[in-house]
């Protein structure tokens, strides 16, 4: 058969799994430059590791999309490496390496899935039903709340992250409590048991950042692709997937929060009587974009609005943020005078600032408002648009968050949500963190610590997402050429010690592409709250100099 023909065939055999062909060409044509264009190996199991390929590629959205229609398709049968491994596979692909002994399965599978599509499916039935992210009751949302509240340790909330987590739970009291063994209740992830933590050698070039046990992994048989279609149970406005293999990656343990609840000392003081007549348009009406003289609400911006009326950020104010972040001059840092990161090391003879970088602000419209929720000017407070899905990465960064569509420049993905700490709150937790946890959440709220002298502990915040947190604590470092940039956004409070944290793309991001920002770590202060990690970015512009070095 003619090389065209083949390629025709396999574009029709991927079109038939609901594949396009733009999809699968650019893949295709690896593979067979891998496979030095031995078609047979290609071909053999009606494609088997064609379609495994496009999977590794992040290029299966056509199939996930598939998947998403009622959350109870098959599982994708994946084939794992295996003691019965076809040998004749190119050492090449060893990073991807197939128990052709399954070659029938996926071809069945795929056409069992339109078959099946109201079906009940035991394994995802599972996820969705017993999967280990909690959705968060609604704890005291700031923004809902005029006061700070702590978690309730005796909510059924608690009660299911005790069941889940082996982390230690910081009680109110500020003592630490050994958290419950992970126990097969009601809510217990009993079907979860056997997927905790798979051995290095997985396929698929996943790691581990888990106890493996082999014996678990060949108890489980082959690897399966699976979906849990909403880790948000409905939060969110859309759906936040997370897709992973069994036998890959520890699932995240977390409670799901849509917005950020105060810890237990931070200064979080929401009130009507602290927002002035004039930081609040209350004489607009409908949408304040729309004015001929921007309200009072763009002053912070300068008098114009962040935002432009198809609701990305304005071209100039974005970039003028971009180069702020970049290439800070010396006056967008400031050093605090007593800084409260140095005060917590040494109360009694602090070392001098280090430096936070000035952020620029934006202000949102809110309820002294006259406008109405749709006002143009109110695009961060209406929470997560975009569909967002989390996923395991590759290069030991564990698990990531990707966009399933294209983003324009200047979008809005989504805030950064967790516990509202006070530094001296996360340093505590810090230090009485026994365990060696490979990933960290906290991210510093600094960037108005220098407008106003000493700041009380109870100002000098940050928020940690650790056991609380919505989907943006699944996104990664990249050095200096992320796609994403924070900004501050004041909606509720005038006072900058709190703020919203805001991801907003920088350029374009194609759908399926990994979504990233440069945590701006200094990766050899090692007493940084916010804890360096050997960097793998991949950038160019990596500052992880031990890896360079390496
Ligand atoms: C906010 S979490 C991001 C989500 C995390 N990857 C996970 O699996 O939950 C930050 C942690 O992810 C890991 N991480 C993020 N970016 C990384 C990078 N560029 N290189 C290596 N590890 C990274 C580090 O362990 C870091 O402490």
């Amino acid at each position: 058969m003619a090389t065209g023909e083949k390629f025709a065939n396999a574009l029709r055999a991927m079109g038939q799994l609901g594949i396009s062909s733009k999809v699968v060409e650019p893949v295709l044509e690896r593979l067979l430059q891998v496979c030095e264009g031995k078609w047979e190996h290609i071909e053999a199991g009606n494609y088997q590791l064609l379609a495994e390929a496009i999977f590794e590629d992040g290029g299966e959205g056509d199939i996930k999309n598939d998947l998403d229609d009622d959350g109870t398709e098959p599982p994708l049968k994946k084939l794992h490496l295996g003691h019965d491994r076809d040998s004749s596979v190119p050492s090449k692909m060893e990073g991807q390496k197939y128990n052709l002994d399954h070659q029938d399965n996926k071809s069945n599978l795929y056409s069992q899935r339109k078959q099946k599509r109201h079906q009940k499916n035991l394994d995802l039935s599972n996820v969705s039903s017993a999967d280990p992210i909690q959705s968060s009751e609604r704890i005291s949302d700031v923004g809902r709340t005029t006061q700070a509240i702590k978690p309730s340790t005796s909510s059924h909330a608690m009660e299911n992250y005790m069941a889940f987590n082996t982390h230690e739970m910081p009680k109110s009291n500020g003592e630490k409590k050994a958290a419950n063994k992970p126990s097969v209740g009601a809510q217990a992830p009993v079907a979860f048991s056997g997927l905790q933590g798979p051995s290095e050698s997985s396929n698929a070039g996943f790691r581990s950042h888990g106890t493996g046990d082999s014996r678990q992994q060949a108890a489980l048989g082959p690897t399966q692709l699976r979906r849990v279609k909403d880790i948000s149970k409905g939060l969110e406005n859309v759906p936040i997937s997370l897709i992973y293999e069994s036998n890959s990656e520890t699932l995240p343990r977390f409670f799901y929060a849509r917005n950020n609840v105060a810890y237990q000392s931070a200064y979080v003081h929401v009130s009507y009587a602290r927002i002035s007549d004039e930081d609040s348009c209350s004489g607009c009406v409908k949408n304040c974009l729309l004015r001929q003289v921007p309200c009072a609400c763009a002053r912070e911006t300068g008098g114009e609005f962040a935002y432009t009326p198809q609701g990305l950020l304005k071209e100039d104010f974005l970039e003028t943020c971009i180069s702020m972040s970049q290439n800070p001059a010396e006056k967008h840092l400031f050093y605090c005078e007593v800084c409260p990161l140095e005060r917590n090391k040494n109360e009694s003879k602090p070392e001098p600032c280090k430096g936070h970088l000035l952020r620029k602000f934006i202000k949102e419209c809110w309820t002294k408002c006259g406008c109405s929720l749709r006002c143009g000017n109110r695009i961060v407070q209406r929470g997560i648009t975009r569909r967002l899905e989390v996923f395991v990465t590759r290069g030991g960064k564990g698990w990531g968050l990707r966009t399933l569509e294209e983003l324009p420049k200047g979008s809005f993905v989504c805030e950064y949500v967790g516990e509202i700490l006070t530094n001296t709150e996360l340093y505590e937790r810090n230090a009485s963190s026994k365990s060696n946890e490979r990933h960290t959440y906290p991210v510093l709220l600094d960037s108005d610590w220098g407008s106003e002298g000493i700041l009380k502990d109870e100002e000098a915040l940050c928020l940690d997402a650790t056991f609380y947190g919505n989907c943006a604590r699944f996104i990664n470092h990249r050095c200096q050429d992320a796609n994403l940039i924070e900004i501050p956004v004041q909606i509720e409070t005038p006072d900058r010690h709190y703020y919203h944290l805001a991801f907003f793309t920088k350029r374009v991001v194609n759908a399926m592409e990994e979504l990233t920002w440069d945590y701006a770590i200094d990766f050899d202060d090692e007493d940084h709250p916010v804890k360096a990690f050997e960097c793998t970015c991949g950038s160019e512009f990596c500052r992880d100099k031990r890896r360079k070095a390496g």
